[in-house]
């Protein structure tokens, strides 16, 4: 489980994230909602120890890795999927899979089973990255994250700019990693999102950020009556 107690950061003077508490548990998946600007990227930088923050904790499974490298979380568990896919654009597919072990001892294999959450990657493992559509990138990024067995998925805005059929098969397998993992084993989930719809058919449990804090929280079942759509609309 992932645990985020009292956060706060700071880009110079600018206060960013103001107290930020979130929990996502294995099992779930836990939805960000939040206008444009309001912090939710610079929290998952923020989880991942690619920004420092000022104050607070983030524990993982008991272990507090607040001051913890970027690649000392990975290694421990933690899977990011970048806001813009962040791919390789000139390494192949196979390539960027495996730069997702680079946590792992060398000669680790990929996990087949990311080939049968996403068949097209199969299918295009010697075409360069860059020559992929946006959602097959998106598929990768995903994959690529996956690929060292995390025990938390943490993504930014996976549905970006990506077609509906694509947002489509991407719910189902966020769905299936909750429930089941690569392995057997629930998944945390932790999603950043400003696609509501795609965000309530998800979450177990929702948290609504404006100006760095988290204003509303609660579970998934509840979007709906609490107005959750007007107060994330833009
Ligand atoms: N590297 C940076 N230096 C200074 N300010 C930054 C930096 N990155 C982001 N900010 C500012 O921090 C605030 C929060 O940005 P952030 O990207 O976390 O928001 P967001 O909720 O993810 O928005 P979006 O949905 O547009 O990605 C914004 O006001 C932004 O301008």
């Amino acid at each position: 489980m992932l645990e985020v107690k009292d956060v706060h950061q700071y880009y110079g003077g600018s206060h960013i994230l103001r107290g930020v508490s979130l929990q996502a548990r294995a099992g779930e998946v836990t939805v960000v909602l939040g206008r444009n600007g309001v912090g939710k990227t610079t929290l998952l930088k923020s989880l991942m120890g690619l920004v420092p923050i000022k104050s607070g904790g983030i524990v993982f499974n008991g272990q507090a890795v607040h001051t913890a490298a970027p690649y000392v979380r990975a290694h421990l568990g933690m899977g990011y999927v970048p806001q813009g896919r962040e791919i390789f654009a000139r390494l192949t597919v196979q390539e960027n899979l495996q730069m997702g072990l680079a946590t792992r001892p060398a000669g680790t294999p990929v996990p087949p089973q990311l080939f049968e959450l996403f068949p097209v990657l199969q299918q295009m493992l010697g075409r360069r990255g860059g020559d992929l559509s946006g959602g097959q990138q998106q598929q990768l990024a995903i994959a690529r994250a996956l690929a060292s067995k995390p025990k938390v998925l943490i993504l930014d805005e996976p549905t970006e700019g990506i077609q509906p059929n694509i947002i489509k098969d991407i719910g189902r397998v966020l769905r299936q990693l909750a429930d089941q993992g690569l392995d057997g084993e629930p998944m945390a989930i932790l999603l950043v999102e400003q696609y509501y719809d795609f965000a309530e058919a998800l979450a177990d449990r929702y948290l609504v950020m404006e100006r760095g804090e988290v204003i509303a929280s609660g579970p998934g079942s509840e979007m709906q009556e609490k107005g959750i759509r007007q107060l994330v609309a833009i």
